[in-house]
């Protein structure tokens, strides 16, 4: 039975604290570039609420900041790569959430390292262009250079990159082009189970064999190494006593496409705030006061 668990950290300011009750008074100033924390009265003062200089609470629960223009319109429609290297079946349900509404964003490039996997025939099926990377050693002239595929994300003006069972490392050049916009999802609680040699099937193994009582997918920011990025989101998949590593995967990846749906769902309506610890947050989209 899995057990859906968003490992919620609300914050618990202390009694004192300035932004522990919507009673909070907020001084308003001209709304501009500004750092931002978040404590609101009441719906009313949350539509007329100007940006406010952050206050440290007097505890030391690390406080979320954030960069707002001001701006009240609707975040824009937002241009996501999708890499995969095999079946596709996250970057399937990534593009029916474009499509039906989940995600406020188009799936504009597909990258692959394998041109005839399942994932780049579906992007070819539905219109959406299929690149290679990186570039294959039996047929060299196929494929990108980094600065390749750095220069084509941005000729698209790809917002962000989401791999999806994409088997290779993403080098330092899409990193530091992309900061903070490229998500992994990878198929256990991470940081355990994670790193060069892990993935796909052997990650299930490897829970399995650790005894481990819970698994589940995880979200993650992508930096130069396999799995070692910020994490953004997991889910809790309870595993049994007499599980396979494919009873297991199966039930894994069922959580794994209703997470990353949300989560992409999230970044295209700009509901990521960074934390002053580096701790990324999903700020809730019906109270927007809380965070997850
Ligand atoms: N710079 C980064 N690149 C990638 C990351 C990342 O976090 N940072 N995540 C991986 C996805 N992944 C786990 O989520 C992962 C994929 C593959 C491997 C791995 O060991 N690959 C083998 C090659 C496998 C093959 O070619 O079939 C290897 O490198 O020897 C580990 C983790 C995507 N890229
Ligand atoms: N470490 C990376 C890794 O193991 N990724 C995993 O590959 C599978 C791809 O399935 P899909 O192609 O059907 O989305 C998913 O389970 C994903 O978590």
């Amino acid at each position: 039975m899995e057990s859906r668990v968003l490992f919620s950290s609300q914050f618990n300011f202390p009694v004192n604290s300035p932004f522990k009750t919507r009673e909070t008074s907020i001084a308003p100033l001209t709304p501009s570039r500004n750092v931002l924390s978040f404590s609101f009265r009441s719906p009313a003062e949350r539509c007329a609420m100007r940006i406010v200089p952050l206050v440290k609470a007097a505890s030391s629960a690390p406080q979320i900041v954030a960069e707002v223009d001001g701006s009240r319109d609707e975040p824009r429609r937002k241009k996501l790569a999708v890499f995969v290297s095999g079946g596709g079946s996250n970057f399937r349900k990534i593009h029916e959430g474009c499509s039906d509404g989940s995600v406020n964003g188009d799936v504009v490039l597909l990258v692959t390292n394998k041109k005839d996997c399942g994932g780049a025939e579906y992007a070819r099926s539905n219109g959406i262009p299929v690149l290679v990377f990186p570039k294959s050693k039996r047929e060299p002239s196929d494929g990108l250079s980094p600065s390749e595929l750095v220069d084509v994300l941005r000729k698209y003006g790809v917002d962000f990159v989401l791999l999806a069972g994409y088997l290779k490392l993403i080098p330092v050049e899409l990193v530091q082009a992309f900061p903070k916009r490229i998500l992994n999802i990878h198929p256990a609680l991470l940081p355990a189970f994670g790193g060069k040699g892990l993935y796909g099937i052997k990650v299930h193994k490897a829970v399995i064999e650790s005894g481990a009582r819970y698994s589940g997918p995880t979200i993650h920011f992508v930096d130069e190494e396999y799995d070692t990025g910020r994490i953004l989101a997991q889910s809790a998949v309870r595993v049994i006593a007499n599980d396979t590593p494919e009873e297991l995967a199966k039930r894994v990846l069922h959580e794994e496409h209703k997470l990353y749906v949300e989560v992409v769902g999230a970044i295209c309506e700009e509901r990521i705030k960074w934390r002053e610890d580096g701790v990324p947050l999903i700020q809730n989209k019906q109270n927007p006061d809380e965070y997850y």
